[in-house]
């Protein structure tokens, strides 16, 4: 059997698929699954189609292993297990997200040592995610030399954004540089967004959406006419909304506070903001919602509260992008599995007309609004790697 492998490195997940190709690629995998809680607790679970066989182990990992090890070691466990569930199987290409594709990648691509070389440039635009999407990379080139790899970008699906949400207030100079507004989470929109026509109907899926991609990392996408037209996430993914470890959007004055009042140098900086601000950071427990979900600390309920009253303050302000709001569609980790969140979320946004039905929340139903709500609320599943393997199959003319 020939399938195609793809690989999605999050920042706190390593996620992989292995999609048949019956000509063309299947929709459901063969063997699918990921490590998560990397940085943390690493837990490997997956299944295997075929068999029925779910699989579940965490990983032995050595004291001291920092979060890049941790990487390291989920890439070669996942490597292991394909190989021991995968007899007979041809692997005929592999496909990767990229998180940064920069100003120069705008669509997917073959990759080469040339490719990830440029690639390895914007590794301080995206230090949470870029070192593991290159390493993945980098090992199939030694492991499988002969199969061809396509890397599919976050960052393109923004392209379309409105030119006035691509500028930051700051001399032109560095506009031309390149320090401009990008968006990621891209191909997980555009997942969601091909989905919104058989949903909501065609002539609603062309109005004002916007798309809450919650997970450890999270984005909002305004959307319309089924294109993206603004997203909370700008130059790097540490913009925007409240996350796991990332402060989101921040006052530009408390960065001066820390580096003169403080000392603080820019790898200090780049931790606090990127690896211990967030849930975590404010909670001062875990960077995991179900495990807030389930603290009775303040300081837990303070972070969650924090968090949806961030992501409202969001679809407020993105409603401007989309032209008013036909849908909010929720997805990612959190998006997908916390009702409560979602209650929340829509509390603050009740003056709006939107109104959840509880039911339905609470059983993750793809409709979860009310008859008379003014705006539909769905959950809809991503499934970043069935877009990476659409993509890297019509790129190498193998569908
Ligand atoms: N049942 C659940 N309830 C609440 N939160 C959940 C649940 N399942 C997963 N999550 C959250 O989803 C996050 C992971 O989201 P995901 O999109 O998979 O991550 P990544 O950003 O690494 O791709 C976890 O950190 C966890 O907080
Ligand atoms: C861009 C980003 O934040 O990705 P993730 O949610 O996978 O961490
Ligand atoms: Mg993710």
């Amino acid at each position: 059997m020939k399938a195609v492998l793809i690989l999605n490195a999050g920042s706190s997940s390593l996620k992989f698929a292995l999609f048949p190709m019956t000509p063309k690629l299947a929709d459901m995998p063969r063997l699918s699954g990921q490590v998560e809680g990397i940085g943390a607790e690493p837990l490997m679970s997956a299944k295997d189609a075929n068999s029925g066989e779910r699989f579940t182990e965490a990983l032995a990992v050595p004291p001291d292993t920092d979060v890049n090890g941790q990487h390291r070691l989920a890439l070669e466990f996942i490597f292991a297990w394909i190989n021991r569930h995968s007899p007979g199987v041809e692997i005929v290409a592999a496909g990767h997200r990229i998180v940064h594709g920069g100003d120069h990648y705008g669509a997917p691509v073959v990759l080469t040592p040339e490719v990830v070389a440029e690639l390895e440039t914007l590794i301080p635009l995206a230090p949470l995610h870029q070192p593991h999407n290159l390493r993945a990379i980098k090992s199939l080139f030694s492991l499988m030399p002969d199969v061809k790899q396509v890397g599919c970008f976050d960052t393109a699906f923004h392209r379309t954004r409105l030119p006035v949400a691509e500028r930051f207030p700051v001399p032109r100079a560095l506009f031309n540089e390149g320090v401009k507004r990008y968006g990621f989470h891209g191909l997980s929109y555009e997942y969601v967004s091909r989905q919104l026509p058989d949903l909501l109907g065609e002539e609603k899926a062309r109005g004002g959406i916007i798309i809450a991609h919650l997970g450890n990392g999270a984005s909002m996408c305004a959307l319309r006419d089924g294109l993206s037209r603004d997203t909370s996430m700008g130059f790097t993914a540490v913009d925007g909304l409240m996350m796991g470890t990332r402060t989101g959007s921040l006052d530009p004055g408390v960065i001066l506070h820390l580096v003169e009042q403080k000392g603080m140098d820019a790898k200090a900086l780049s931790n606090l903001l990127y690896k211990q601000s967030g849930l975590l950071g404010v909670s001062g427990i875990s960077q995991d919602m179900r495990v807030l979900l389930e603290s009775d600390e303040d300081s837990a309920k303070e972070a969650v509260e924090l968090f949806c009253y961030r992501a409202a303050c969001m679809v407020g302000q993105l409603s401007m992008a989309s032209g008013g709001l036909e849908a909010l569609v929720f997805t990612g980790g959190i998006g997908e599995h916390a009702a409560p969140i979602r209650a929340r979320i829509a509390e603050w946004l009740a003056w709006t007309g939107l109104h959840l039905y509880p039911a339905a929340n609470q059983r993750h139903a793809t409709r979860i609004h009310t008859k008379d709500s003014k705006v539909e609320v769905l959950v809809v599943p991503t499934n970043e790697e069935w877009m990476i393997g659409h993509h890297a199959v019509n790129l190498l003319g193998l569908g």
